[in-house]
């Protein structure tokens, strides 16, 4: 099925402040190389025959490239984002002012700090929701009342994994891959009693960031380096398709976080 993905080009790209630990502001990033990945991962949702909507960028927001924290689009319905950190806090009106002026009116100015689509994944059924380290559990029950779809609340526990899709990724409606470890023994419980049939990762697949995964429910764009997560999605019966994007890594980001998915 053909999917719509909001995407920012990172013309303003840069590791400037440390606001995970994937961030080393020393260190610093390659805009240039950051932007021919992102048109890579752009081309390759283009050559899926998927639809792609671009969001002016915005110079000194130099994560606004992570589209998917921006909002979570769930039956046409927007629920804004309210991001944690003063760097990114004016990334929120921003997207959502995309969203107005794209003729979505049913949007929704969050009350609650919640980081988009970055802690919120929605499946066919219920909306699993991270908490932890960004987004507060009380946007859990405002995102809830305002999309009237079930949210399911799971406790990340590791800083490495501070966003929910950095730790877990819908492989379709009804099942997910998840690497375990990231969330707290009662989450784990959680997932396991939802998805026994998911995908585990591994710490491997993990750390470089293959979580951040986008799945249309045949194809999953996924990062290059990994290789162990590939072979059980192509096992399952996926068409995976790998990435290329180390320089936007050096934010904390991987496919999914360059990608919103508009739905309804
Ligand atoms: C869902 N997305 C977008 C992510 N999981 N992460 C990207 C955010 C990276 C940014 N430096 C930050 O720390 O907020």
């Amino acid at each position: 099925m053909t999917r719509h993905y909001l995407m920012c080009r990172p013309d303003h790209f840069a590791v400037e402040y440390a606001i995970n630990p994937w961030m080393d502001p020393e260190a610093g990033a390659d805009r240039e190389v950051a932007i021919r990945q992102w048109e890579g991962l752009r081309g390759v949702y283009e050559e899926l025959g998927h639809r792609v909507s671009l969001i002016d960028p915005v110079e000194g927001l130099p994560d606004m490239v992570f589209a998917a924290n921006g909002a979570l689009v769930v039956g046409g319905r927007v629920y804004g984002a309210r991001f944690t950190h003063p760097e990114r806090a004016a990334e929120g009106p921003a997207y959502l002012e995309w969203f107005t002026s794209n003729g979505y009116t049913a949007a929704r100015e969050a009350e609650f700090t919640n980081e988009g689509e970055g802690d919120f994944l929605t499946l066919d059924h219920l909306v699993l929701a991270g908490t932890g380290f960004r987004t507060e559990v009380a946007a859990h029950g405002e995102a809830q009342e305002f999309l009237g779809r079930p949210v399911v609340s799971l406790r990340l526990v590791d800083p490495r994994f501070y966003h929910l899709d950095t730790a877990l990724f819908p492989l379709n409606g009804h099942n997910v891959a998840y690497f375990p470890e990231a969330f707290s023994p009662g989450s784990q419980e959680v997932l396991r009693n939802l998805f026994p049939d998911a995908v585990v990762a591994t710490e491997d697949d993990a750390v470089v960031l293959g979580l951040n995964a986008v799945s249309d429910g045949t194809h999953v764009v996924i990062n290059a380096e990994a290789t162990g997560l590939q072979l059980e999605l192509k096992r399952r019966g996926f068409e995976v398709v790998p990435v290329e994007l180390a320089e936007l890594r050096k934010a904390g980001g991987g496919p999914k976080c360059c990608t919103l998915e508009i739905r309804g």
